[in-house]
């Protein structure tokens, strides 16, 4: 569904990913793994297109999709959350769940959806009222995906949404990811700095070193020793 074929991206004086191809399935976890600074975010902003190719291309759904600008692709039912959650600190948790309908398609059902959302984050139907600044980081995590979830998404780009979260929370968003996949059939891409935790939920993975993929494979084939080499500093 989701096709990066051969893809050179990066930033004016600097080229960070070179012929970089991965494809990530509806209905399975594909984590993304690698070192500080060797191109996953480079690599997820290419997906949702903050960041346009050099060379290659991008499929979804059988469409190229590579030169769309972001919202037509949000619309197309690819979900992004940035790292460091990006969520609006001076509107409360309500009105930044709201502003996620607006990548829902018309005939969707916004009160079900929200309280789809409200089931999978309890906390968040607690703090409906409270400014997103005023959360702690964990809670503005779980608004950050729930805002993307409100749009329904078809494929979700969740660029290290465990970073720097205390273990409950952790496993609750593990645990939503996993359902979300399985329960709902959303493809999920997950960039992830832990081969634990990204080998605890994942179905594939794609390991990349200095821009380029180094190792990929299916997790349930996969020795964790075997590819530690790429991931110790
Ligand atoms: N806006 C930018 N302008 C120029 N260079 C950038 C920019 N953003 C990132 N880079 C550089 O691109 C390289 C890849 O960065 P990227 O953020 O994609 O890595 P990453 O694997 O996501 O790292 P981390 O795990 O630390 O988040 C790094 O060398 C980084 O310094």
């Amino acid at each position: 569904m989701l096709s990066v074929q051969n893809v050179a991206a990066g930033y004016e004086q600097s080229v960070v990913l070179e012929n970089v191809s991965i494809n990530a399935q509806k209905g399975a976890v594909t984590a993304v793994l690698g070192r500080n600074g060797v191109g996953k975010t480079t690599l997820i902003k290419s997906i949702i297109g903050l960041i346009k190719p050099m060379a290659g291309k991008i499929e979804w759904e059988h469409e190229d999709i590579t030169s769309l600008p972001p919202e037509e692709r949000v619309r197309k039912g690819i979900g992004y959350v940035p790292q460091g959650r990006e969520i609006f600190s001076s509107l409360t948790v309500e009105e930044n769940l709201l502003l996620g309908l607006e990548a829902l398609p018309k005939k969707a059902n916004p009160s079900q959806i929200l309280a789809e959302v409200y089931e999978l984050f309890p906390i968040l139907k607690e703090m409906l009222h409270r400014k997103g600044g005023d959360l702690s980081g964990g809670q503005q995590q779980q608004l950050a995906i729930a805002r993307a979830l409100m749009g329904q998404p078809k494929l979700l780009l969740l660029d290290e949404p465990m970073e720097g979260i205390q273990p409950s929370i952790v496993q609750l968003i593990r645990d939503v990811i996993v359902k979300m996949a399985k329960e709902k059939m959303v493809g999920i891409v997950l960039v992830e700095h832990s081969l634990d935790l990204a080998f605890s939920c994942a179905d594939y993975f794609y390991i990349f070193d200095r821009g380029t993929v180094v190792a990929q494979g299916r997790v349930s084939e996969t020795n964790m020793h075997d590819i530690q080499q790429f991931l110790t500093v």
